[in-house]
C-alpha cells in the first residue's frame, strides 16, 4: 500500500512545472546580463568605450562611424548586471557569472549561458579560453565533478532513453554495460584530450547544494548550428569530419526542446569530459577571416546534463522508478560574432555563414522582443523560435524555467562601433525579459524518506566492517535481537535460607518472561495477518500492475512503431525541406547573380543610348548643315528645269506651227513653208546646234512622227516620266533568226505599231504559259521571255531574255536563259533624256545630216540601241 500511495506521490511531484499556467503565477528573475570588454589588439586603436563605474559603459561614436555621418554624435550609456575590463582575468568572470549556474544545475535548476558580440570581441576567449588560460566551460566541468565526485552513481545506472529522458537500470545490468564496455575500450579507444586546456583547470572549487542521499551523474552532449543546420559533433566517426548526418530538434513529453538522436557521453570525471570537448572542439567549423584568425563560422551548444536520484532506505542503492529521477542541465553556447560584409569582404562560402549567421542572430533579437512585449503587455503573441534552430533550442529556457545569463563581449576600438552599437541595444532590450524562477521540490522527503540514509548507511557499513577485525572480538555487541522478552534472569544460586524468595523472584520473573511472550505471541500473531494481508494486497496489486504493464507494453510498442515511422517521415521530409531549402538558396544567389549581370547591362546599354544620343546630336548637326545645302542645289536645278521645261514648250510650239503649215496646200505654200522652215530651223539650230554649225531647215520627214501622233492631254510631252514616245516603226531584233521561237509576251503589251517590239518570225506568241506541251512541241526550241517597261528616264525599254528549250529524260522540256537583248527608244524631243544622251543625240544627227548632205536616216526621232548579255 505504501508503495502505491508513495507512487503517486512521486508522479505528483514529477507533473511538469512548465505549463503556462504555472509560468503566470511563478516568480520571475530578468535576464542577467554582463559585459566584457577585451583589451585592444593595437597601442594605434583608438577606443570608442569607456567604463564608467563597475556596472556602466558610455559609448561614443567615432567620426568615422556610420551613426555619426547620419549626425548620431550622441554618447551613449549602458548599464549591465556588471561590466568586466579588459584585464578582468578567466577566474573573475567565471566566479561572477557562471559559478551560481552550476550551483544552480547541481541543486537541479536548469542554466543558459550564452556568449554574444561582434566577431573578434572574445566570446570563444571566454567560453573555451586559451591552453593555459581556459574558459568558462572547462572550469564548469571541473567544478561539477569536484562537487559531485563522492556522490556518482555506478556508470550506466542511469541511461538516455533517446527521448531526453533517462532510465534507471539495476546494479547488475549497468555492470555488464561496463564490462561491454571496458571491452571495447581494450580494443582501443583513441585520446581525444588537449593536454594543455586539462592542465589549465586545477582549481579545487567546489559548489554547496550537493544532496548526500541522491547519486549523481554527468552526461555531456556537444552540437554546432552551422547555416541553420544542427550537427552532431560527438557523433561517431572519423574525429575531423565535415559531413556530419544533420540533426533535426524535437519537443519533449515535458515540452523540453532536444536534438534527437543526439550523443550524449556519460562522464565521470573532468578528464573525460575534456576529451568529449576537445573531440568535438576539433570537428567545429572555424576559419580564417579578415578580423578574426580563427572565426567560429558557426552556432555551438555544449550542454551538460546532470541526473540525480535519491537512494534508497538503506541508503546504498538508487530509487528503481524513474519518477524520483531529476534532471538538470546547463547550456553553455558560443554563439557566432555578427559581421558586416563590408568590413570582413567575404565572398564565397564564409559569406553565406556569414549571411547564416546575421539571419539567426536576428531572429534570436526578434524572439526576445516578442517575448518582452508579451511579458510587459500581457499579450500572448507568437514568438518565432521556429525561424531558426538556435532559437528552437533556446526555448526550453525563455518559455520554462531556469536562470539565463549573457555575456556580452566587445571590441571597445572605434572600427567596431557600428556594430558594437547594436550589440549594445540588443543586451539593453535581452536584459528586460524575464524568466520564470525554477522550483525546486525535495522528492525524496516527499516520499518519506528521511534524510541522512547515506551518511547512517556509511555508519553501519563502517561498524560492520569495525566488528569484522579481530580485536572486535573481544567486544560483546549484541546486533541481533530488536525485540526482548524483558531483562536478563536474575541470579539462579540457592545458597542461603533466602532461596525461596529467589525462587519467588525467578518463578516471577518466568511468569513475566511467559506472559510477555504470550504478548509478543499476539502482537506477532496480528503482524502477520497484517503482513498477510498486505502481501496479498500486494500480490493482487501486482498482478494488476503486471496486466497493466503487459498491456501498457503493447500499447507502448505500438506507439514505438508509430513514433519510429513518424521519425523516418520526419527525418525525410527535414532533408527533403534541408534540400530544397538549399536549392532555393542557390537559386536565390543564382537569380541576385543574374539581377546583379541585368543591372550591369541595362547600366552599359543607358549608357551606350546616351554616347549614343549624343553621336546623333552631332550628325545631325553636321548633317543639317549638309541638308540646307542639299536643299539649295535642288532649288538651283529645279529653276534650271523649269527653264529647260520652257524651252522645250517655246520648240514645241514651233514644231507644231511647222507640222501645221506643212498640212496647207502643198502648192500654195511652196513659197512660204520654206521660208516658215528657214526661219524655224534657223531658230531651232541657233539654239540647239553647236554655235559654229549652219542653221538649216528641218526635212518634212523628220517632223512626221509628231504630225501623225496628235499630241493629247495623256501623253504630255512636256513631262520627263511621261508615257513613252510612240514609233510606228520597229526594228527587227537580231535575235530573229528563223528558228521556232516561243514568245513569252506580257499581258497588257503595248499595242504593235505603237512601241518597238521584234518581229521574230516562226514563233508562236503566249500571254501566260498553261500547258506544258507549249515547250515540250518538238517545234519549239527557243524561248523569249519580253518584258517592257518605262525606264528612270520614262522611256520605253523593252527586254528579251532568250533561252534555249532542252528536252529533259522525264518528257518534259528545260529552258537555259542564255542571252538577254534589251532594246530601248530615245526621243530626240525629249529633254529629259540625261545630258550625254541628248547631247550625243543631236551631235549625232547634226553629224550625219551634214556627212549624207541632208539625207536623213530612216527613222530620224528613233535610236535604238542593243545590249547583248552573253550568259556564262
Ligand atoms: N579578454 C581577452 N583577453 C585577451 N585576449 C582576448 C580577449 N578577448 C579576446 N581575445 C583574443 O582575441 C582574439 C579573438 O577572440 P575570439 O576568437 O574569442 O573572438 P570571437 O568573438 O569568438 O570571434 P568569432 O565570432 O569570429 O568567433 C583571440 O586571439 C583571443 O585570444
Amino acid at each position: 500500500m505504501k508503495s502505491a500511495k508513495s507512487k503517486q506521490r512521486i508522479n505528483e511531484m514529477r507533473t511538469p512545472a512548465r505549463s503556462k499556467q504555472n509560468l503566470a503565477t511563478t516568480e520571475r528573475d530578468p535576464v542577467q546580463v554582463y559585459c566584457r570588454l577585451r583589451p585592444m589588439q593595437r597601442e594605434t586603436d583608438i577606443s570608442c568605450m569607456k567604463i564608467i563605474s563597475c556596472n556602466t559603459v558610455l559609448l561614443t561614436p567615432p567620426s568615422t562611424a556610420l551613426s555619426y555621418r547620419n549626425e548620431n554624435t550622441k554618447t551613449m550609456k549602458y548599464t549591465f548586471k556588471e561590466v568586466f575590463p579588459p584585464e578582468t582575468s578567466q577566474q573573475e568572470v567565471f566566479d561572477k557569472v557562471a559559478l551560481p549556474l552550476v550551483e544552480g544545475l547541481i541543486k537541479g535548476k536548469n542554466g543558459l549561458l550564452f556568449t554574444y558580440g561582434v566577431t573578434g570581441s572574445g566570446k570563444t576567449f571566454t567560453m573555451t579560453g586559451e591552453p593555459n588560460n581556459c574558459g568558462i566551460l572547462p572550469r564548469c566541468l571541473n567544478v561539477i565533478f569536484k562537487t559531485i565526485n563522492d556522490f556518482q552513481a555506478h556508470k550506466y545506472v542511469f541511461k538516455p532513453d533517446k527521448m531526453n529522458m533517462f532510465d534507471i537500470q539495476n546494479e547488475a545490468e549497468a555492470m555488464l554495460e561496463r564490462q561491454q564496455e571496458l571491452h571495447k575500450f581494450k580494443l582501443g579507444k583513441k585520446n581525444n584530450s588537449n593536454p594543455d586546456l586539462a592542465m589549465s583547470t586545477s582549481d579545487l572549487t567546489k559548489v554547496d547544494g550537493v544532496n548526500e542521499d541522491n547519486q549523481y551523474a554527468v552526461f555531456v552532449s556537444y552540437v554546432e548550428i552551422y547555416n541553420n543546420s544542427v550537427f552532431d559533433l560527438l557523433e561517431d566517426g572519423p574525429p575531423i569530419s565535415k559531413n556530419l548526418p544533420v540533426k533535426i530538434i524535437r519537443e519533449d513529453a515535458a515540452h523540453n526542446m532536444y536534438v534527437h538522436g543526439v550523443t550524449e557521453i556519460e562522464i565521470k570525471s573532468a578528464e573525460e569530459a575534456f576529451d568529449a570537448f576537445y573531440l568535438g572542439l576539433k570537428r567545429k567549423r572555424m576559419a580564417h577571416t579578415n578580423l578574426n584568425a580563427e572565426s567560429s563560422r558557426s552556432h555551438s551548444v555544449f550542454t551538460i546534463r546532470l541526473v540525480q536520484a535519491p537512494v534508497d532506505e538503506m541508503g546504498e542503492a538508487v530509487i528503481q522508478n524513474k519518477n524520483v529521477l531529476s534532471i538538470s542541465q546547463l547550456s553553455l553556447v558560443d554563439l557566432a560574432g555578427s559581421e558586416r560584409t563590408n568590413r570582413t569582404k567575404n565572398t564565397g562560402q564564409r559569406l553565406r555563414e556569414a549571411g547564416n549567421i546575421n539571419k539567426s542572430l536576428m531572429t534570436l533579437r526578434t524572439c526576445l522582443e516578442a517575448l518582452r512585449e508579451n511579458q510587459i503587455n500581457g499579450t500572448n503573441n507568437m514568438v518565432p523560435y521556429r525561424e531558426s534552430k538556435i532559437t528552437l533550442l533556446f526555448k526550453n529556457f525563455f518559455e520554462g524555467e531556469g536562470q539565463v545569463r549573457m555575456i556580452v563581449c566587445a571590441n571597445p576600438r572605434a572600427e567596431d562601433y557600428d556594430e558594437t552599437l547594436q550589440v549594445m541595444r540588443f543586451a539593453e532590450m535581452a536584459a528586460e525579459v524575464e524568466v520564470a524562477k525554477p522550483q525546486i521540490t525535495d522528492i525524496a522527503s516527499a516520499i518519506g524518506l528521511m534524510s541522512g540514509r547515506r551518511k547512517a548507511n556509511r555508519l553501519f557499513t563502517a561498524a560492520r566492517d569495525n566488528m569484522m577485525r579481530p580485536e572486535a572480538k573481544e567486544l560483546e555487541l549484541d546486533l541481533g535481537l530488536v525485540y526482548s522478552l524483558g531483562p536478563d534472569f536474575p541470579s539462579l544460586e540457592l545458597n542461603s535460607s533466602q532461596a525461596a524468595h529467589i525462587i519467588k523472584e525467578l518463578m516471577a520473573h518466568l511468569e513475566m518472561r511467559i506472559s510477555r511472550r504470550e504478548t509478543l505471541k499476539r502482537s506477532k500473531a496480528v503482524k502477520d495477518e497484517r503482513l498477510r494481508s498486505a502481501l496479498l494486497e500486494l500480490e493482487k496489486e501486482s498482478l494488476e500492475v503486471r496486466s497493466e504493464n503487459a498491456s501498457l507494453r503493447g500499447q507502448l510498442a505500438a506507439s514505438e512503431r508509430r513514433v519510429r515511422a513518424l521519425e523516418e517521415r520526419l527525418t525525410k521530409t527535414e532533408n527533403a525541406s534541408l534540400s530544397h531549402q538549399r536549392k532555393l538558396n542557390e537559386m536565390t544567389e543564382y537569380t541576385s547573380s543574374l539581377k546583379r549581370e541585368l543591372q550591369e547591362k541595362e547600366l552599359l546599354l543607358s549608357q551606350n543610348k546616351i554616347d549614343k544620343e549624343k553621336q546623333k546630336k552631332v550628325l545631325e548637326r553636321k548633317y543639317n548643315h549638309k541638308i540646307a545645302a542639299e536643299h539649295e542645289k535642288a532649288k538651283e536645278i529645279n529653276s534650271e528645269k523649269e527653264r529647260l521645261r520652257n524651252a522645250n514648250e517655246d520648240k514645241e510650239n514651233r514644231l507644231r506651227i511647222i507640222a501645221e503649215a506643212l498640212n496647207i496646200d502643198k502648192r500654195d505654200s511652196v513659197d512660204t513653208v520654206p521660208k516658215m522652215m528657214g526661219d524655224m530651223a534657223a531658230q531651232t539650230c541657233c539654239r540647239d546646234f553647236t554655235p559654229g554649225s549652219t542653221p538649216r531647215a528641218l526635212p518634212a520627214h523628220m517632223l512626221t512622227p509628231f504630225s501623225s501622233v496628235p499630241h493629247t492631254k495623256d501623253t504630255p510631252s512636256t513631262s520627263r516620266r511621261g508615257v513613252a514616245v510612240a514609233n510606228p516603226r520597229h526594228r527587227r531584233s537580231l535575235s530573229a533568226d528563223g528558228r521556232g521561237w516561243i514568245e513569252h509576251a506580257p499581258n497588257k503589251i503595248v499595242p504593235m505599231g505603237t512601241v518597238m517590239k521584234p518581229s521574230i518570225g516562226h514563233s508562236k506568241q503566249v500571254n501566260k504559259l498553261t500547258s506544258v506541251k507549249d515547250i515540250t512541241n518538238s517545234k519549239t526550241s527557243k524561248y523569249c521571255l519580253i518584258s517592257q517597261e518605262q525606264d528612270t528616264d520614262g522611256e520605253l525599254e523593252t527586254k528579251l531574255y532568250k533561252g534555249d528549250v532542252v528536252p529533259t529524260c522525264g518528257g518534259g522540256a528545260q529552258v537555259i536563259f542564255n542571252d538577254v537583248e534589251m532594246l530601248k527608244q530615245f526621243s530626240p524631243t525629249r529633254k529629259s533624256n540625261s545630258a550625254r544622251l541628248s547631247e550625243n543625240t543631236c551631235a549625232r544627227h547634226s553629224s550625219k545630216r551634214r556627212d549624207t548632205g541632208c539625207s536623213p536616216p530612216q527613222t530620224p526621232s528613233n535610236t535604238s540601241k542593243k545590249q547583248r548579255v552573253d550568259d556564262d
